[in-house]
């Protein structure tokens, strides 16, 4: 679809009409990204790619979803332009590269190198499945690369397989070890747990990553399936998350600040034959790592977002359920200097939704539309 520089565009899907026109950015809105519920965004989401090697259930579909047009997709130079722009003008002050799977651009290094010898100090950090990883964690932790988060929802082979539709799990746990030993650490894992299917194994999921001392997170499924199969009903909720945890840990709240994370975090100790009935933490059971969960549906924690998204193709996205992108690249190509640039971004991340894509909290809400991009295609 073609973009008119300065215009929302809406998504194309039949829906519930979109919100009324955007409340244009007042002269004395705060500098940076800011948002109309007092919100500012300093954690910049940026897609690489569109393009995946695997097909993860509950992202994308089983064939299809065709590619983006390699002239549609952001070079390395674009990229670097954007982030700049973000960083000097912006107030961003940590990067996340994500997709897609970002490990299928072949210029990833260098445009690690490049967004480093700009950003010394910029904490960069990518998202990625891990397939390929093993041989490209040492080149990409010398580019500058700061640490990594591996999607890892089951060790089983044959769960592996049917929840990616791809037999690759042996690479992608080459690839979490390659990670560590490549200095990539903390390594955080991200498993979203999907009923009947890999649920169960969530203990054993999680004391493999403690022995390793790896930082696992739960992750609810949210409604971005390319084939549009969430259903509240059948997802598995943080409650029962850490009900079934609960069989085998005791888990306390982290007392390390929250800070705008999707995550909330909980120390994790062995469940002590013995313990109280409320399952308070064992004075003699040591803490042996954190877990997290990520409730971004029943627990969600849109009212402390610091995120901004900017797509494969150069889109802003203000949130990950936006029903409006803000085209960036097309104003770039166009030949805008930063400054129009910076004014763009500003004004798409001022009609920020204040939670999931809408006016109001609510993932099973009644008037909740799911976008028709994939999490793969809007950058997770
Ligand atoms: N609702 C919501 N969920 C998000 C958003 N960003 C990420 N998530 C969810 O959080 C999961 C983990 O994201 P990651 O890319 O690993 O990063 P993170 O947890 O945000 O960040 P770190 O803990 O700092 O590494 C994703 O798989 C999504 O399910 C967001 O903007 N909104
Ligand atoms: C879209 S992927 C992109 C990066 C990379 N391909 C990967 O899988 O890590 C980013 C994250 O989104 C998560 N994700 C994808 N679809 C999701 C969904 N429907 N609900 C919740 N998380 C989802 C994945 O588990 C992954 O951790
Ligand atoms: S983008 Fe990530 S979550 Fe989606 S199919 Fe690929 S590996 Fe799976
Ligand atoms: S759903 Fe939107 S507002 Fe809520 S945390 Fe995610 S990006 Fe932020």
């Amino acid at each position: 679809m073609s973009v008119q520089l300065g215009m929302p565009q809406p998504r194309e899907e039949a829906g519930p009409a979109l919100p009324s026109v955007p409340a244009a950015r007042p002269a004395d809105a705060p500098a940076g990204l800011a948002d109309r519920y007092g919100r500012r965004a300093t954690d910049m989401r940026l897609s690489l790619t569109d393009k995946c090697n695997l097909r993860c259930t509950y992202c994308m579909p089983a064939e299809g979803l065709e590619w983006l047009a390699k002239q549609a997709v952001m070079t390395a130079e674009e990229i670097v332009r954007i982030v700049r722009i973000g960083v000097e003008q912006l107030g961003v002050r940590e990067l996340r590269l994500t997709g897609g799977e970002p490990l299928v651009r072949h210029d990833l290094v260098d445009i690690i190198s490049a967004l480093r010898s700009n950003h010394p100090d910029l904490p960069i950090s990518m998202t990625t499945n891990a397939v390929g990883l093993a041989k490209k964690a040492a080149p990409l932790k010398a580019a500058g690369l700061t640490r990594i988060n591996v999607s890892l929802d089951s060790l089983h082979e044959e769960t592996f397989t049917k929840l990616t539709r791809r037999p690759f799990l042996d690479q992608v746990l080459a690839g979490v070890d390659a990670a560590w030993a490549a200095g990539l650490g903390p390594v955080k894992l991200n498993a979203v747990l999907m009923r009947g299917i890999n649920d169960a194994e969530s203990p054993a999921l999680l004391g493999w990553a403690l022995d390793r001392g790896y930082e696992l997170r739960f992750i609810e499924q949210m409604p971005l399936d390319a084939d549009h199969g969430w259903t509240r009903r059948n997802m598995i909720t943080a409650a029962e998350i850490r009900e079934i945890l609960s069989a085998e840990y005791v888990l306390s709240a982290d007392p390390r600040e929250r800070d705008g994370a999707p995550a909330e975090r909980f120390e994790v100790r062995r469940r002590v034959p013995g313990l109280d009935a409320g399952g308070a933490p064992s004075a003699h059971g040591p803490v042996l790592g954190t877990v997290g969960i990520i409730a971004s549906v029943t627990e969600p924690f849109c009212s402390d977002c610091r995120r901004t998204r900017i797509t494969a193709e150069g889109k802003i996205m203000s949130c990950l359920f936006s029903r409006e992108e803000y085209d960036l690249l097309g104003l770039l190509r166009s030949g805008a200097d930063d400054d129009a640039l910076a004014r763009r971004w500003q004004d798409a991340m001022w009609i920020k939704p204040k939670a999931h894509g809408m006016d109001h909290v609510g993932l099973d809400a009644p008037d909740f539309v799911q976008p028709d991009r994939s999490m793969s295609a809007i950058g997770g």
